[in-house]
């Protein structure tokens, strides 16, 4: 089967989270279960540098009022088609905010150029399918319905809080009938709505765990749209997301100081004075480490993380934080780090070898998010063996086994679970882990069981070629 993905972040080429690194391990997963995958990327400076000499495919005359070209290219093992749209591309930054942080002011017309071209691509270029993730892309999904294509699509919803909501007044440019502006289409409470659009018009919706899945169907968790999702009955389902255990391996990863496995974590001991050094934490080999990596951002739960200090600090352990995102919390994460010099570090930015040093020389990794489709950072934290202390939600849920007594006993813990998700239960939560780790008796057994548990793709690299197979039937 040939698949073509289409998505606006994608590893090793251009990433912000989490979607990237799903996006860059899908084609590795899927080949094997005989789905070969092109994935087509934005052509964002970075990522025509890195595909170096390409080979023109397909020139796109008018794309929103400029012309464009489809350009291809083999890069980092992964047959890439980049849209070549200097006028909505060609600038450096990120992908989706101005300098100052806020929007690009045409993310509309950029995003819809995305799925324009996904949509003709898929049809023009031989494409069985197309895979289309998240907000960014979820025009594509409307473009082949009214194109009367029969290329089948998936939707991947990676998170439905970033909705891609625009005014109506952008529908007129889109090109699209009238009929799709409506409640039965991209219509969403007056405006337009790309992920609606993605929901409403793919063939299959999938979120990237079975827990999500369940959760975005209550009103609590649907954010405006769980009516729909539940309409679409068994449309919708969850393929947790795995990690490439190729690239995430704390036994070859450039990275991190030392290398290990979980036959003899002792060099994890050089990783943890490392991270201790850059976090500008006291270099304390038996202060219990904890860490968070990731945007700091109120679905992250990095405020209770602030609140429960006392439960980390009081039991002499230590907090390292890494992350960027809301300019509130990045001040309230700097000041903590002030308030407690040695004790709390943090790095505000974004530094993959300083992530992957996290997952290697933390003890812990913290994600008390309040809600989480998937979350990669606790399959990172098992694969390196920092069992992690999560919120009993979505997909931290379906990944983490809490170390409770019959967990224990039974040998199956691979880290913390807590609910409700609050400071209290956060706090409680620590300090259960803390005495884990003081006992020493049981951390090194949760530590191996969290190594041993399988977060690689191989189990849902097969459910996708099983729902894209059903696709293909009809
Ligand atoms: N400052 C920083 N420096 C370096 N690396 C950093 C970093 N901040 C984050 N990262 C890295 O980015 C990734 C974050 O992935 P997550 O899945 O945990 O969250 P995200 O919310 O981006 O993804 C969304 O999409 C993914 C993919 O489906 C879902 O798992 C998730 O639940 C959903 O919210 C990890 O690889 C992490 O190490």
């Amino acid at each position: 089967m040939k698949l073509l993905a289409v998505a606006s972040e994608g590893f090793p080429f251009v990433k912000t989270g989490g979607l990237a690194d799903v996006v860059g391990a899908l084609p590795a997963a899927l080949a094997p279960e005989g789905v070969g995958v092109t994935t087509l990327l934005p052509g964002y400076p970075a990522v025509m540098a890195a595909l170096g000499p390409v080979q023109s495919v397909e020139s796109l005359a008018d794309i929103f009022g400029a012309p464009a070209r489809l350009v291809r290219a083999t890069a980092a093992g992964r047959d890439v088609i980049a849209l070549d749209a200097p006028q909505f591309f060609g600038r450096a930054g990120s992908p989706y905010l101005a300098p100052g942080g806020m929007d690009w002011p045409d993310n509309a017309q950029r995003f819809a150029a995305l799925a324009r071209a996904a949509a003709h691509a898929a049809q023009s270029m031989g494409f069985d399918a197309l895979h289309v993730h998240d907000w960014q892309a979820g025009l594509a999904p409307a473009y082949l319905r009214f194109a009367s294509s029969r290329v089948p699509t998936l939707f991947t919803i990676h998170n439905l809080a970033f909705q891609g909501q625009f005014p109506a007044d952008v529908f007129g440019m889109l090109g699209l009938p009238a009929e799709a502006f409506r409640t039965e289409g991209l219509e969403y409470f007056g405006q337009v709505g790309y992920l609606k659009a993605g929901v409403w018009f793919a063939d299959r919706v999938n979120t990237v765990s079975p827990g999500y899945a369940a959760e975005i169907c209550t009103p609590q968790w649907g954010m405006g749209l769980d009516g729909l999702l539940r309409g679409r009955g068994r449309d919708v389902s969850g393929i947790l997301n795995g990690l490439d255990t190729d690239e995430w391996n704390p036994a070859a990863d450039p990275h991190i100081v030392a290398r290990y496995d979980a036959a003899d974590v002792t060099p994890r001991a050089l990783n943890k004075a490392k991270l201790q050094a850059r976090m500008g934490l006291a270099i304390a080999p038996h202060a219990p480490l904890f860490a968070f990596v990731g945007r700091l951002a109120w679905q992250k739960g990095v405020d209770l993380i602030l609140e429960a200090l006392p439960a980390i600090l009081d039991n002499g352990a230590q907090l390292a934080f890494l992350g960027s995102g809301e300019t509130a919390l990045e001040a309230r994460v700097r000041g903590a780090t002030g308030a407690q010099l040695g004790r709390v570090g943090s790095h505000v930015g974004f530094d993959e070898g300083l992530a992957r040093l996290c997952y290697a020389g933390a003890d812990s990794i913290l994600m008390p998010s309040r809600f989480e489709p998937c979350g990669l950072g606790q399959l990172c934290a098992l694969r390196y063996g920092a069992p992690p202390v999560v919120a009993r939600v979505g997909g931290l849920a379906d990944t983490v086994i809490d170390a409770n007594e019959m967990a224990l006993a039974a040998g199956v813990g691979t880290g913390l679970n807590f609910a409700p998700v609050s400071q209290e239960m956060l706090a409680s939560a620590i300090t259960r882990a803390i005495a884990l780790y003081r006992d020493g008796e049981n951390w090194p057994r949760l530590q191996a069981n969290a190594m041993a548990s399988d977060v690689s793709w191989t189990r849902s690299a097969r459910q996708y070629a099983t729902l894209l197979r059903g696709m293909l039937r009809g």
